[in-house]
């Protein structure tokens, strides 16, 4: 998908919603237990109730990795049931990947051709020849971290060099060299509020990604008022937020009533920008 074609969905459907499949067996509701594949069946009831009000749904590859092979057929099978009956949404696969140039390859070769997935988080620490593998790919994406959501963000995204210039900045600055608007993204966590300020003078046009909206806290309006831009720029993630919103057989329902709430106010803000 490329960059047009993702604010148009943004645009007709007034959201910029990521939900997010993190999708813990411990956490699915008994209801669903003893079906053969309850993580698909989660995801895919999650998916129908949810879809109308968001634009991506990201799954984590931790919570399917965990569960082994069991666990890897059921995130295949829940990307091909969003490609089948959802293809105008983007899917981001957050697995924070990188590694030597052809190890990198590897990875890129799993998630864009044999997954055919639009897009994946890569973390940015081993440097150019770690990351440009994944940008051979027309029509997808890098999402690479830049300054996360986590109280650890601190420990080294944070830090100066003798230039004044932080670890953050230093990655958006330099990989802008490696890719551009069309085929990179930068996570950043809603829970740095205004340093969305600061991540707009070194990244004044890319989309971000926005997890820790809902369970850590983050503030759609703080995010907006600093980091919206005029195509929006913006996919805000909330995974427990949303699929954990309820643990009873209503689970479904309530998710949608929670997606729901966050597209409306992501209307009003999308509003702001017209
Ligand atoms: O900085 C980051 C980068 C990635 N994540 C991931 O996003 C979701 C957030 O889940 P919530 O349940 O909405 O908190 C999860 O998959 C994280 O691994 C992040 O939170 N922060």
């Amino acid at each position: 998908m490329n960059r047009k074609q993702l604010v148009d969905q943004i645009f007709s459907k007034q959201s910029f919603l990521c939900v997010g499949l993190d999708t813990d067996i411990k956490k699915v509701p008994e209801c669903l237990l003893n079906n053969e594949d309850p993580i698909f069946d989660f995801n895919k009831a999650i998916i129908d109730a949810t879809a109308q009000y968001c634009v991506a749904y990201k799954p984590n590859l931790a919570f399917y990795e965990c569960m082994g092979v069991k666990g890897m057929i059921s995130f295949e099978r829940t990307i091909k049931y969003l490609k089948e009956n959802y293809p105008d949404h983007f899917i981001i696969a957050d697995a924070k990947r990188g590694d030597i140039g052809n190890t990198s390859s590897m990875y890129a070769r799993t998630f864009f051709e044999e997954y055919d997935i639009d897009s994946l988080t890569v973390a940015p620490y081993m440097g150019e020849d770690s990351v440009t593998p994944f940008l051979n790919y027309e029509g997808k994406w890098v999402i690479l971290l830049a300054l996360t959501s986590n109280k650890g963000s601190h420990d080294f995204q944070l830090t100066a060099d003798q230039d004044g210039e932080r670890l953050f900045e230093k990655v958006i600055r330099k990989s802008q060299a490696w890719g551009d608007e069309q085929n990179m993204m930068y996570v950043v966590g809603a829970t740095q509020g205004s340093m969305f300020q600061d991540i707009r003078k070194v990244a004044p046009n890319h989309f971000l990604l926005v997890p820790g909206v809902g369970a850590q806290g983050g503030s759609l309006q703080e995010v907006c008022k600093y980091g919206i831009i005029k195509d929006c720029g913006l996919l805000v993630n909330s995974s427990r937020g949303i699929i954990y919103a309820s643990s009873g057989s209503d689970f479904a329902e309530a998710a949608a009533i929670k997606a729901e709430a966050l597209q409306k106010e992501m209307a009003i803000e999308l509003n702001k920008i017209k």
